[in-house]
C-alpha cells in the first residue's frame, strides 16, 4: 500500500476519485480508458482492487495511480467450499474499504463491477461518498445488482439496458473505448506477428481469460483454417500449445497489452467470446465477428444476450457452444467473410456520441453534490 495515503482536507484540488472493479479484464478495461482522461482533467485516481487479481496487474501498467488491495470474495452460482469462506472476507473487505475510504476522502467512487467492487461500494455508501456503477452487459450482474441500492446512478453499454436496471438510475452512456485501440498500425501488426500482407488476417480472442471451446475449435481446424486465412490466436493464460508452434500463417499469445491496436488493425475479422467490452471494441473499429457466447451452465447467460443483440444489428455471425461442430465453424467463418463489406457498412452507421465525456459529466456533477 503506498505511503500516502493521508488524510485530505476537504475542497483541496486535485479533487479525487477512486476506482474499483475486477476479476476480470472485463471489469477494468472501461476503467484504463477513463483514469488518463479523468487526470488531464486534473482528476486524482486511487483504485481498490484485490491483491492478486488482473485489475493490480493491469493498473500497475498506468502512471500515477495508488493501488489499494483488500480482501474480497468470490460470489459464486455453484457449490464450493471457498462458499462458507468468502462470506468472511467479504465483510474483511467492507470493513478494509470503509477504513480506506474514510482516509482518502475521496469526491465520488467509481465502480465498474466484478465481486471485489461490492465492499468498495458499501465502504463508500457508509462514508456517504457518492457511487457511481458502470454495467456493460446488456444485463445487470451479481455484483451491480447488488450495489445498485447504494449507487446515484448506473452507467449503461447497450440501450437494451435501460429496463433492467431497478431505481430510475440508468444513463444509457454507450461503449468506453480506449483511445489507442483506435491508433493501431496494420503494417506494425503484420511485422510484430510475423504475417504477410495479401492474406486476410483472423484473430481470435477467447475473453480476456482465453475460451477452451474456441481454442480448441480453431486448433482442430488449422489446416483448413490456414488454407484461407492466417491467425493471431489471443489464447488466454496458460492456453498456449506448443504442438501449433511451427504452423505456417499462425501465432498465439496468451495475452497482449500495447500490440491490441496493432493487431486488430491488421485484421479482417474476429472469432471471439461475447464479453461486452471486446464486442463494442470490434464494433467500433468495424470487425466483422464470429461470436461463441459462454453458456448458461457457466454463467448467467449474459453473453448469448450480448451477442444476440449483435446478430439482430446485423454485425455478427453467433454459434452457441453446443453448436459448435467443425462444419459449423468453417460454414460460419466463410460466410462471416463472404458478407464483410456489407456488415462493415451496417456498423458504419452506428456512431456513438462521446459516452466517456457523458461519464466525465456524470462524475463531476455527482462529486459536486
Ligand atoms: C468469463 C466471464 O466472466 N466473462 C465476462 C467478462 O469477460 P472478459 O473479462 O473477457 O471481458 P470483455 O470481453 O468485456 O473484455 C475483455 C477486455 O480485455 C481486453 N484484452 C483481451 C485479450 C488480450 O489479449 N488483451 C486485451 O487487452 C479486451 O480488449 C477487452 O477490453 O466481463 C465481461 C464484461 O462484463 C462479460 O461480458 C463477460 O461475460
Amino acid at each position: 500500500m503506498p505511503n500516502d495515503a493521508l488524510p485530505r482536507p476537504r475542497g483541496e484540488k486535485p479533487r479525487r476519485i477512486l476506482f474499483t472493479g475486477g476479476g476480470s479484464a472485463g471489469h477494468v478495461t472501461v476503467n484504463l480508458a477513463l483514469i488518463p482522461m479523468l487526470q488531464s482533467q486534473g482528476w486524482n485516481a486511487v483504485y481498490m482492487g484485490s491483491g492478486g487479481g488482473i485489475e493490480k496487474q493491469l493498473i500497475a501498467r498506468l502512471d500515477d495511480v495508488d493501488y489499494y488491495p483488500i480482501s474480497t470474495g468470490k460470489l459464486r452460482r455453484y457449490l464450493d467450499l471457498q462458499n462458507v469462506k468468502d462470506p468472511f472476507r467479504v465483510a474483511k473487505g467492507v470493513f478494509q474499504a470503509f477504513r480506506l475510504i474514510r482516509k482518502l476522502r475521496p469526491d465520488v467512487v467509481f465502480s465498474k463491477g466484478g465481486f471485489v467492487s461490492v465492499p468498495v461500494v458499501l465502504g463508500a455508501w457508509l462514508n456517504r461518498v457518492p457511487v457511481i456503477i458502470h454495467e456493460s452487459d446488456l444485463t445487470p450482474g451479481l455484483a451491480n445488482r447488488i450495489a445498485n441500492p447504494f449507487a446515484r446512478k448506473v452507467c449503461v453499454t447497450f440501450g437494451e439496458t435501460v429496463e433492467h436496471i431497478k431505481g430510475g438510475k440508468a444513463v444509457h452512456v454507450g461503449p468506453i473505448v480506449r483511445r489507442e485501440l483506435l491508433r493501431g498500425s496494420a503494417l506494425k501488426g503484420l511485422q510484430w506477428s510475423k504475417l504477410l500482407p495479401g492474406k486476410p488476417v483472423v484473430l481470435v480472442m477467447g475473453g480476456s481469460l482465453g475460451s477452451r471451446r474456441i481454442n480448441e475449435a480453431v486448433r482442430r481446424n488449422l489446416p483448413e483454417l490456414t488454407k484461407a486465412y492466417q491467425l493471431i490466436h489471443l489464447c488466454g493464460k496458460g492456453e498456449l500449445d506448443a504442438t501449433c508452434d511451427g504452423v505456417r500463417g499462425y501465432r498465439q499469445y496468451e495475452y497482449v497489452h500495447e500490440e491490441l491496436p496493432d493487431l486488430l488493425a491488421c485484421s479482417e475479422l474476429v472469432i471471439s467470446r461475447a464479453g461486452s467490452n471486446s464486442i463494442f471494441e470490434f464494433l467500433t473499429l468495424r470487425k466483422p465477428m464470429l461470436l461463441v457466447p459462454l453458456s448458461k451452465g457457466a454463467s448467467r447467460g449474459d453473453q448469448i444476450l450480448n451477442a444476440e443483440s449483435f446478430r439482430k444489428a446485423g454485425y455478427c455471425e453467433v454459434l452457441q457452444e453446443e453448436e459448435l461442430t467443425d462444419e459449423a465453424f468453417l460454414g460460419a467463418l466463410a460466410r462471416l467473410y463472404a458478407d464483410r463489406e456489407i456488415i462493415r457498412s451496417r456498423m458504419r452507421q452506428n456512431e456513438f456520441k462521446d459516452p466517456a465525456g457523458s461519464i466525465a459529466a456524470l462524475i463531476q456533477e455527482a462529486s459536486r453534490k
